[in-house]
């Protein structure tokens, strides 16, 4: 039965306990960013060494999201954790995250690639997929189901600890730990390759990292306990919603502020995250940047939002206008990938295109996530996250797989060695965005009309 706290105090009042509980998952979350983005500023060392196309790399960033959206399993992952709660949830799944990043990483090693374990099997079937795609797509989708519904339950965790308090700088922070995972992945990724640019070099790193992550959820799991066991022993404590149930899921469509939150997550998200696994190359192309640093110039995007994302959280925090704010960053993507799409490849360009981009990235984030619990009761707040993450999943498997195919197809009978033409891909980029635009310009007008108080400080005085 889900409750609500009345009068006395507990331990999520202490502010140095919610903000090491905070610390413990943001780190997690930083773990599983890093290996999301691991690969991507790998993606010319996968055409040469491994003879990935850019199709086959488009399918294997896609396949993230493959068990997410046709096996339902972030609904599952919603309902899983509105039923049996934060502390198993979450540990299951960062168990699914690091097994996935095992068989990715086992994928790239020579010890696969030469015959290993798995490989005949894998070589015997769709003979135009190299044994070392789908391996990877193996792990890469087991890590996606992983990832996203610990993300998931990151974000119930957070609602937990901070309703009523400072949620959207703590979800703003949480963002900009996971962003520093990003980060570390666009920079450091193609150097710790080494100069013999061995693949599952940073691949092992990052599942040692994981491994981290999940020590320091076993923490929060500690202090999580000592939560539940307050709220059962006090007795001000009082049941005021009711109990989930799995049909509810079907409850948030009639909801029109769930599905507008839906799409625009849905649509700004494919512009941002397919964007960033191909942006390294892009920079390579395009803007004439060697490969090295191609992940360095990306890294400026997850840079700006660590900083911004916070800032604009703890600003939406006391001032509100969180629809607005949408409705801007929605704005600025169109802008920013507009410059990547039109503008000529110059480095002054790749640069202005990014910080414009990183100011996107931080307004409709830092405004969208906290504004879900304003739209649905906290009793279905997981499968709420479990439904916006899986319709998001949608996007982030469909668009990589047609990146890479545009991208492509628009650069067939290229002479060898000539640079790739990025227009037609990014156009898509451009699309999503103007899309994303109208959408976040409904959802303040319903915001309006029934009054969720999406432009309205999230602290409660
Ligand atoms: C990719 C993932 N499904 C996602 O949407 N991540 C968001 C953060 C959502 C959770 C906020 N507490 C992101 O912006 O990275």
């Amino acid at each position: 039965m889900a409750i609500t706290k009345a009068a006395s105090l507990s331990i999520r009042d202490s502010k140095s306990a919610r903000w090491f509980v905070l610390l413990t998952v943001s780190f997690l979350m930083l773990t599983g960013y890093f290996f999301t983005d691991i690969m991507s500023p790998l993606q010319g060392m996968l055409r040469d060494q491994m003879g990935w196309s850019n199709s086959s790399y488009g399918t294997f960033a896609g396949s993230y999201s493959v068990l997410n959206v046709f096996c339902l399993m972030l609904i599952f992952g919603g309902i899983i954790l509105d039923k049996a709660g934060i502390r198993f949830t979450g540990t299951f799944f960062v168990g699914i995250m690091i097994v996935g990043a095992f068989f990715n990483y086992y994928a790239m090693t020579d010890t696969f690639n030469n015959g290993g374990l798995g490989y005949d099997f894998l070589n015997s079937f769709l003979t135009d997929y190299k044994p070392s795609l789908k391996m990877a797509m193996i792990g890469y989708a087991l890590f996606g189901v992983g990832v996203e519904i610990a993300g998931i339950t990151v974000s119930r965790i957070i609602v937990k600890w901070f309703k009523g308090k400072e949620m959207a700088l703590a979800m703003g922070l949480e963002m900009a730990c996971a962003r520093g995972g990003m980060l570390i992945a666009f920079s450091a990724s193609p150097w710790m390759t080494g100069a013999d640019k061995i693949i599952s070099r940073p691949l092992a790193f990052g599942v040692i990292l994981l491994v981290i992550g999940l020590l320091a959820f076993f923490v929060h799991n500690m202090m999580d306990k000592r939560l539940d066991a307050e709220v059962a022993a006090d007795t001000s404590v009082v049941a005021s919603e009711e109990e989930f149930k799995a049909s509810d899921v079907f409850l948030l469509f009639k909801n029109p502020g769930f599905i507008l939150i839906s799409l625009l997550c849905v649509l700004f998200y494919s512009a941002v995250f397919p964007f960033t696994k191909f942006a390294p190359d892009l920079m390579v192309q395009k803007y004439g940047f060697a490969e090295e640093f191609s992940g360095m110039i990306v890294g400026l995007l997850p840079i700006g939002t660590m900083i911004l994302t916070p800032i604009f959280g703890a600003f939406m925090d006391k001032k509100g206008k969180s629809a607005s704010i949408m409705m801007l960053g929605s704005l600025l993507l169109i802008f920013s990938h507009t410059i990547f799409a039109f503008l000529p490849g110059n480095t002054g360009f790749a640069f202005a295109a990014m910080i414009v981009l990183g100011f996107a990235f931080s307004f409709v984030p830092a405004a969208m996530w906290p504004s879900v619990p304003k739209i649905i009761p906290e009793s279905r707040l997981g499968s709420a996250y479990a439904m916006i993450f899986m319709i998001q999943n949608v996007g982030l498997m469909l668009f990589p797989m047609l990146l890479g195919a545009v991208l492509d197809s628009a650069n067939e009978g290229l002479a060898e060695g000539a640079a790739l033409n990025y227009t037609e891909p990014m156009m898509l980029m451009v699309g999503c965005g103007i899309a994303a635009l109208v959408v976040a310009f409904f959802l303040r007008v319903v915001d309006k009309k029934r009054g969720y108080g999406l432009d309205l400080p999230n602290i409660q005085e």
